[in-house]
């Protein structure tokens, strides 16, 4: 009888998904042809998407279309993210994620993954102003900071030159970073450290581009054991005991007129706008704390192992920096302007590595792609990977050249000359923390290199920094490797 009732379900399911196919209007853009009611998710090579990806580029151009179970999703390059992220800001600032994005935000009471609407604006606002007083704008934060980024180079320079993995301790520094902006001082507790690692390792494989689309598809499968949601369910638990806990600690030792970071902020915020819940609050945290940690700590992982590969460059780097700190003064985001090669450096980094590959936007209105019709409510993935590796907008694009920012003066050339740079996305749902991140990056980098010279782990033999190598999931991360850091005075 089971079997049956079972049988028949699953026919009417089939049914429903052949007759929404039919009757759904579909973009008419080009694209891999698929199978039957799967389309193209046999293709898929979650290994290594933004290569595959790249393939599709190639083969069919600035727009294409792949198909998800019965869904059509438009990939974009090219000079096209700049038009659907900024030229139409408006007509792609949707978010597509579905169940998955839905179940680890409360049903989209965040900035990152909920759909836009007046509330998800009105989140980012409150974040977003919160980030420039509580982050960038604050001179005792970055005081604390480089308290840190010291932390962080004294424990570099106790491996005394001998090859190790940068990743833990480069990782808990940025979390001792955004912690900071957070409460206004560091964490240093190790369980939660380990929490936060463990959240972050969870979302990824809960989230990860190419992972688990199977249940944004077929939902009901969270009931027979489906082993990406098993994923979210404790990924759940452990960020909500952790935030609550958070929260409720905050509350408790808040005073009046006094905050201390982006907790205290959005906590008083809550106090002069009503509808943002105690919900938003935990969910703006975890947006805070999981966007801003990994794509922070690959960015620099990222760089140091191209600095490895490219011994010119660092040498260069180095000298503008004795040349303007000598060699005890620590940085500050003061020096950034007479430092226009590392600000050059990291944007190169930022462009070559590509830590985020793609950025997951939906159409908001039936609209128009190139010469291609895009209906309402389609995912757009926008090809970050591609645009940045395109020959048309960066000369000679698999080689790393941080001359390609600096104009004959050798200032970083102006916004509106790289604007096909998007590490950060752009228009309507840019990155909030991309000031704070990149002044973090230009603090890191410049102390580091001040102090250090990073060398392969043993001779001449050194790890690509090639991006096709990398591997894929939320973010393109370099495989692990280790490096040898030489003190330099
Ligand atoms: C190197 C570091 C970082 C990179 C490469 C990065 C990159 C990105 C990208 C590509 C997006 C999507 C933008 C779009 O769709 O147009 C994004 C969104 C976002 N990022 Fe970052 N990010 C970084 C650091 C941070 C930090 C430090 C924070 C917080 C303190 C943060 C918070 C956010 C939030 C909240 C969003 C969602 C915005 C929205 O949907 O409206 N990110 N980020």
């Amino acid at each position: 009888m089971f079997q049956f009732v079972l049988l028949g379900f699953v026919s009417i399911y089939f049914l429903y998904l052949i007759i929404r196919y039919i009757t759904k209007p579909r973009t008419n853009a080009p694209g891999p042809k698929g199978w039957p009611l799967l389309g193209n998710a046999l293709e898929f090579d979650i290994e290594n998407l933004p290569v595959q990806m790249a393939k599709w580029v190639n083969r069919y151009g600035d727009v294409f279309k792949i198909n998800l179970f019965g869904d059509d999703i438009v990939v974009i390059s090219g000079e096209l993210c700049y038009e659907a992220l900024v030229k139409r800001g408006d007509d792609f600032a949707g978010r597509p994620i579905r169940n998955r994005g839905d179940w680890v935000t409360e049903m989209g009471e965040d900035i990152a993954f909920a759909d836009t609407s007046p509330e998800q604006q009105k989140r980012r606002k409150i974040a977003h102003s919160g980030l420039k007083q509580y982050g960038t704008g604050m001179a005792h934060l970055e005081e604390v900071n480089a308290k840190e980024i010291k932390d962080f180079l004294k424990i570099v320079a106790d491996k005394k030159c001998s090859p190790f993995d940068p990743r833990a301790d480069i990782y808990k520094c940025v979390i001792k970073i955004i912690t900071l902006l957070l409460f206004g001082e560091a964490m240093t507790k190790e369980d939660d450290i380990k929490t936060i690692a463990e959240l972050d390792e969870t979302i990824e494989r809960a989230v990860g581009t190419g992972q688990g689309f199977e249940l944004d598809h077929f939902p009901w499968l969270r009931f027979f054991g489906n082993s990406t949601y098993e994923i979210i369910k404790h990924f759940n638990t452990v960020r909500t005991r952790l935030l609550d806990r958070w929260l409720l600690g905050s509350k408790d030792t808040m005073e009046k007129g006094k905050i201390r970071g982006m907790v205290d902020w959005l906590l008083v915020s809550q106090e002069n706008e009503p509808t943002i819940s105690d919900t938003n609050v935990r969910m703006m945290i975890q947006n805070i704390l999981l966007a801003g940690i990994t794509t922070t700590e690959s960015t620099i992982e990222s760089g140091i192992l191209v600095l490895m590969n490219y011994p010119d460059i660092q040498k260069k780097i180095q000298m503008s920096i004795d040349a303007e700190l000598g060699t005890e003064r620590f940085p500050t985001l003061d020096d950034r302007s007479n430092l226009p090669y590392v600000d050059a450096f990291i944007l190169e980094t930022m462009r070559y590595t590509s830590v985020v590959p793609f950025t997951l936007r939906k159409s908001t209105k039936d609209s128009k792609l190139g010469n291609y019709f895009i209906p309402k409510d389609t995912q757009v993935w926008v090809n970050l990977f591609c645009l940045h590796h395109d020959e048309r907008y960066f000369a000679d694009p698999w080689t790393f050249k941080p001359e390609r920012f600096l104009d004959q003066n050798g200032d970083v050339i102006p916004v509106d000359q790289r604007k096909m740079l998007m590490p950060f996305g752009a228009g309507r749902r840019v990155c909030v923390g991309e000031q704070l991140a990149r002044a973090r990056l230009f603090l890191f980098f410049t102390a580091m290199l001040q102090k250090f010279t990073f060398l392969p782990h043993e001779g001449d033999k050194c790890p690509s920094c090639d991006p096709r190598g990398y591997t894929t999931g939320l973010l393109l991360r370099p495989n692990n490797y280790r490096v040898r850091a030489i003190l330099r005075i």
